[in-house]
């Protein structure tokens, strides 16, 4: 009898179990070349049955979505029985459990991290769909990562094709969606957005209630408490994301430079990723090189196919290194003897 982790023998070494999903286990394991921590998110075909596809899209949709505030896909292996994810290692938990009512500068900083990941994602014709704390992570710098773009959807007629398929978690879902209307992603997401910013800065939702009907009601009346400690503000702000009329709602692109969410930080938000759009980086390349005791030509014309194979992971985790301005160093192969 194989091990059902035979796939990652020699590549990662398994350890706990963190989280498990509906169909998906998330465990942490390392890296062998590099020593760095990793997630791997591993669903079991089988049980994911219809939902494949799903998984599938969630790929496609991380394998053009590199950016610091999106958790990053390293590597997919795909067997007859399973599927594994190798994602950016995030030890800070979730968002979720930090909400107990933030001061307004930690509130807006953690804000400006989801605005500018939400802008990238939108203008790379993307929409995230289920933007809710429990899907916000932190990394070993409290920075934050967005995860599960199982819901991501790239309409093939880019973002003004309308959605019709109902997703994402009720308190946090646009009234339009709510409603079983026709509507845009990008705008749930703001409304999502939104619902987001409510929670950090009340430590409660806008809109609750167990009964699903009655919350889809106080959804579609856009009405919500202001609690008393909410400033001028972030009441303006709110008011634009919690607009029930989406062609009212504030876009993306405003949210970036919104006076509230510049507060006195010296400049507007950024949503440009910090990771190179074309080309490599050569320190890597070379210490892949090396390692490998291969040329830089083919290293590079390897690394440039992009195969999210476990060359595209060590690859990739040298340029985080570098980035956390970590040695670009691979430990020295062990060759296990017989
Ligand atoms: C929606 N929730 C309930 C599901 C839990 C599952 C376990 C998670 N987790 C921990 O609990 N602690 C450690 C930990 C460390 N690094 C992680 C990196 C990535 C992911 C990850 C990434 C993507 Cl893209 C994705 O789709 C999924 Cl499901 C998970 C989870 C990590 C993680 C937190 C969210």
């Amino acid at each position: 009898k194989i091990s059902p982790y035979a796939a990652l023998d020699g590549l990662y070494e398994l350890h706990e179990t963190v989280g498990s999903g509906g169909f998906a286990k998330v465990k942490v394991a390392t890296h062998v070349l590099t020593g760095d921590k990793v997630a791997i998110k591993i669903m079991d075909k089988k049980q994911l049955g219809e939902d494949l596809p799903r998984i599938h899209l969630e790929i496609e949709a991380m394998k053009h979505l590199s950016h610091q505030h999106i958790c990053k896909l390293y590597q997919v292996i795909e067997t007859d029985a399973k599927i594994f994810m190798v994602l950016e290692y995030c030890p800070g938990g979730e968002l979720f459990d930090y909400i107990d009512r933030l001061e307004e500068e930690e509130a807006r900083i953690f804000f400006r991290e989801i605005v500018s990941a939400v802008a990238y994602i939108h203008e790379m014709g993307y929409a995230h769909r289920d933007l809710k704390p429990e899907n916000l992570l932190l990394d070993d710098e409290q920075k934050l990562k967005l995860i599960d773009f199982g819901l991501c959807a790239n309409p093939s007629g880019g973002m003004d094709q309308r959605l019709a398929t109902c997703c994402g978690s009720p308190a946090y879902a646009a009234p339009e969606l709510v409603s079983g209307r026709q509507y845009l992603g990008s705008e749930a997401d703001i409304w999502s957005m939104g619902v987001l910013l409510y929670a950090l800065l009340c430590g409660f939702l806008p809109f609750d209630d167990e009964n699903l009907s009655t919350l889809y009601r106080k959804i579609q009346s856009g009405k919500y408490e202001k609690p008393e400690w909410l400033s001028e503000g972030s009441r303006n702000l709110l008011a634009s994301m919690l607009q029930v009329e989406p062609k009212r709602r504030i876009t993306v692109r405003y949210l970036l430079s919104h006076p509230w969410l510049i507060g006195d930080h010296p400049h507007p938000i950024d949503p440009t990723s910090i990771y190179k759009k074309v080309g490599v980086d050569e320190d890597v390349i070379t210490e892949i090189a090396v390692h490998q005791g291969k040329s830089r030509v083919a290293v590079r014309q390897s690394v440039c196919e992009w195969s999210y194979d476990y060359l595209t992971a060590t690859y990739f985790l040298l340029v985080m290194r570098k980035l956390k301005g970590r040695p670009v160093r691979l430990l020295p192969k062990v060759t296990t003897l017989g």
